[in-house]
């Protein structure tokens, strides 16, 4: 970003021309709207001939602009003194220093949620122990740990500055980050909330598509959490759970894609395979009932109409873990097997999380794509949405929709589909989490 000056930049004439222009079209990130509900023409589409998604959207001057006039909110500090309606951004996080590795995988191995173990308390340690040594090398590797927080933190304050112009009946909103297994985790985004008196708060999972082993595990903490009284009394909770086929969303990762199609000549650009790739889960996650698969699918579907099905495509799945069966086919045999069948044109895109991390920077970017060179196909991968106006133009109206629908009594606080387990679910948690959240949390 530009720098600013007292949260607002010098004005140039160049600038107040843009801003005397940008009265007649749509808003860009953080710009005030007050004339129309949020729609979906508001997500621009880009310029194929332009080299990245921000000129697309005109980076310019007026967005640094309009992103300035909210630094307050950037630094999360409401300005008003009423309590601010708390946005809970739910995500696995990632250790963001290598020496923060091993409390990650420590974490994550006892979560029975993600990954049941026998004697878990015993096992998980060492587990984590035995495996720290080879992650660290993977998060050095992409240059020093994880940019999860990074990007979450962009994202929820960006989300939180737009929510104020759209939803101004539930402001000030201010987002909170609660990591599973990194820092921030769920217990600090508590006593931050506590601290701050929030009567209102909004759980939303930053995974797109809902599975009981992500989505599902970072609400059973959160409910434990809210139920002890860590976060404060009688706060009134809601929860968007999932958000795989919204049409910002999709719009974001479309751009994307074509900004890694623009890379191959245009004579052969439409034989370029589209290869998606998701994070896998365990079969006996799957066949439990979980979600997530046909979720994941759906996502795909949406963006190849979106892109008018412009290239042949595939879904695939990567980074399994252990000795178990998991969804495939897995991303680096399908690669192996695309070579083998001749194509020579790849496009990589990550479809399941929001941001980069080990999968997209190590395994993605270091291991399959120079895989896929050494076997004679010339691959791009789609970037992830990280600073992506659009996306955070995405966040901002998945979560105002969502506010203003509830206040509006059309919609409870958890959707229809949170409310069903999977067929396959003895976790007693997940049935007390889903009508503790049903009834707002109480
Ligand atoms: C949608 C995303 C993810 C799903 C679904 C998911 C399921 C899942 N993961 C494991 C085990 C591990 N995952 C690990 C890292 C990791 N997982 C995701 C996302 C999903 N996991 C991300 C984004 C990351 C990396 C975080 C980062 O900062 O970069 C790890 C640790 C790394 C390693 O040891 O390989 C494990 C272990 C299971 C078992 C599972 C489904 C049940
Ligand atoms: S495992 Fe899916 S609801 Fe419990
Ligand atoms: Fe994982």
């Amino acid at each position: 970003m530009e720098p600013l000056v007292n949260g607002r930049k010098n004005g140039s004439k160049e600038e107040e021309e843009e801003e005397e222009r940008g009265k007649s079209r749509q808003p860009r990130v953080g710009e005030r709207r007050t004339d129309a509900p949020v729609s979906v023409s508001k997500f621009p589409r880009r310029d194929p001939n332009s080299p990245n998604v921000m000129s697309a959207l005109g980076k310019t001057n007026a967005l640094s602009r309009s992103l300035a006039r909210s630094y307050a909110t950037l630094h999360n500090t409401p300005s008003s003194s009423k309590s601010p309606t708390a946005i809970v951004m739910l995500n696995m996080g990632g250790p963001s220093t290598v020496p923060e590795t091993h409390d990650f995988l420590k974490n994550l191995f006892m979560d029975s949620d993600l990954i049941p173990l026998p004697f878990q308390s015993i096992i998980a340690p060492f587990i984590a122990r035995r495996r720290t040594p080879q992650i660290e090398q993977q998060y050095t590797a992409i240059g020093g740990g994880s940019p999860i927080l990074r990007y979450t933190e962009y994202q929820g304050t960006h989300m939180a500055a737009l929510l104020d112009e759209l939803h101004p009946e539930t402001a000030p909103h201010k987002s909170y980050v609660a990591f599973r297994y990194a820092k921030p985790l769920t217990d600090e985004a508590a006593r931050q909330m506590k601290a701050d008196g929030v009567k209102r708060a909004v759980a939303f999972t930053q995974y797109p598509q809902y599975s009981c082993s992500t989505t599902g595990s970072s609400l059973n903490e959160l409910y434990r959490q809210g139920r002890s009284g860590a976060v404060g009394e009688g706060i009134e909770w809601s929860v968007i759970d999932r958000w795989g086929t919204h049409p910002g969303f999709v719009e974001a990762v479309s751009q994307n894609i074509e900004a890694a199609l623009q890379k191959f000549p245009e004579s052969t650009r439409s034989e370029t395979v589209l290869l998606f790739s998701a994070h896998s889960l365990p079969m006996s996650v799957v066949n439990r009932g979980d979600p997530y698969v046909l979720e994941v699918s759906s996502t795909v579907n949406a963006v190849m109409n979106r892109l008018k099905n412009s290239n042949p495509f595939r879904l695939v799945w990567q980074s399994q873990v252990g000795p178990s069966a998991w969804m495939g086919p897995q991303t680096s045999d399908a690669i192996k097997g695309l070579a083998r069948l001749g194509k020579k044109q790849l496009v990589l895109v990550p479809i399941a999380f929001t941001s980069d991390h080990i999968e997209t920077l190590y395994e993605l970017d270091l291991e399959y794509v120079k895989e896929a060179k050494e076997l004679g196909i010339d691959v791009h991968r789609a970037e992830s949405l990280n600073e992506s106006p659009v996306f955070i133009r995405a966040l901002a109206d998945i979560t105002a929709n969502h506010l203003r629908e509830y206040s509006a009594g059309k919609i409870g606080p958890t959707s229809v589909q949170m409310g069903l387990r999977c067929p396959g679910c003895t976790n007693a948690v997940c049935a007390q989490q889903k009508s503790w959240f049903a009834r707002g949390g109480r």
